[in-house]
């Protein structure tokens, strides 16, 4: 068979023809120390898609203020979110490219990367490289895409890729919030607690953004207020991430059959002093404790695998401050991480791509 990569070192005839699926999720430290903390903030938050503000403020911030003061407290929360097998964010991405393997079969050749840290980007698209592949399928594990995650995974597969004499094939799955089993994944993982008891509310909480982050992305300038306006996504407001999420968030509630004024979307992880997306899920918690919801069924849909953003942040710290507001159960409806029907959605984006 013909190769296009002649002098690619490692490569064998029986690689050739098969196509790379290079899954990536956004990344961790390699361990809970404050070093590996360290490092890990400064990579993610020198990334100007994540802090997307003038480059020399940018290293100021993150050197002189972030890193030194952050990294203790973050690495504190990190070792609660340690386990035996170390991040649930790399060790599900373990198993789910190990699952996708085997569930596609070996005219494909899957990588688990991260878009920050270990493993890189780097070095799989380096191992696509010498294997000759014909073509390569990039997953972002974002649902919804955003400029600080989806966007900033595609950036580096193309710096990395530039530099190549042979640039295969190669596509972008930009989004999944559509595709059904991704929402019968959370919506199975929800019913085991819907058919055990009833909740006086259902929480959809989502990683937020900066607001200047969705504004820059409304090109016209005028389609997205941040307002009601994301409430419905159509033709012109396609990019928006608060829009998909509120997307995200319709087509789940159809499909558990919840009643209109049974549920709330917000957004969580802001970081600094600028506007993030609205509203804040603390805040909704404490309108909600407020109104006497005394029960909440949180879900999580921006995040395939449990992280600190979902074990620790809605299960600890949203509990505590529901409960110290006067709410009495609050339950987390954990992550898609390696269920099986997860597996069958990248292989439908695979297959489909
Ligand atoms: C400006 C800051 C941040 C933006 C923008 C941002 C967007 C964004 N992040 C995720 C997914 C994850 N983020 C996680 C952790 C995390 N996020 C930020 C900041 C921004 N994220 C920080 C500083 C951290 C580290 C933790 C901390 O110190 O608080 C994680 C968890 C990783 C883990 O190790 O478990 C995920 C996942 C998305 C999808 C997104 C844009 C939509
Ligand atoms: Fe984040
Ligand atoms: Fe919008």
């Amino acid at each position: 068979m013909e190769t296009y990569a002649s002098n690619a070192p490692t490569q064998t005839t029986s690689q050739v023809g098969k196509t790379g699926v290079l899954i990536v999720n956004l990344g961790t430290p390699d361990s809970p120390s404050v070093p590996d903390v360290r490092k890990y903030l400064r990579e993610f938050l020198l990334d100007g898609r994540v802090l997307d503000i003038a480059a020399t403020t940018r290293y100021f911030l993150v050197n002189g203020i972030i890193a030194p003061f952050r990294a203790p407290k973050s690495a504190k929360v990190y070792r609660e979110l340690w386990t035996e097998t170390g991040s649930p964010l790399k060790y599900y991405g373990e198993v789910v490219e190990r699952e996708l393997q085997k569930a596609l079969g070996n005219e494909y050749v899957v990588t688990l990367a991260m878009r920050y840290q270990s493993p890189s980007i780097d070095a799989g698209l380096a191992r696509f490289q010498r294997l000759g592949l014909n073509s390569i399928i990039v997953i972002p594990f974002f649902p919804q895409y955003a400029s600080a995650s989806t966007g900033s995974v595609y950036e580096k597969v193309m710096d990395i890729v530039k530099s190549w004499q042979v640039i295969p094939e190669i596509k972008f799955i930009n989004r999944f919030l559509e595709h059904p089993k991704f929402i019968q994944g959370f919506v199975q993982n929800g019913r085991k607690y819907m058919d055990t008891r009833n909740y006086d509310h259902y929480l959809f909480t989502y990683h937020g953004l900066p607001e200047r982050q969705i504004l820059k992305g409304d090109v016209t300038g005028k389609v997205c207020k941040l307002g009601d306006c994301c409430g419905k996504l159509h033709a012109m407001n396609q990019h928006c991430y608060r829009a998909q999420c509120f997307e995200t968030t319709r087509r789940l509630v159809k499909e558990l059959g919840l009643p209109e004024g049974s549920y709330t979307t917000s957004f969580q992880s802001r970081l600094g002093r600028t506007p993030w997306i609205k509203p804040y899920t603390d805040e909704v918690i404490k309108e909600l404790t407020a109104k006497g919801v005394k029960s909440v069924l949180a879900f999580s849909p921006s995040f395939v695998a449990d992280c600190l953003e979902t074990t620790i942040e809605i299960g600890d710290e949203y509990r505590e401050l529901f409960e110290e507001k006067g709410g009495e159960h609050w339950q987390l409806v954990e992550s898609l991480n390696d269920s099986p029907i997860w597996i069958e959605t990248l292989v439908d984006l695979v297959k489909t791509a």
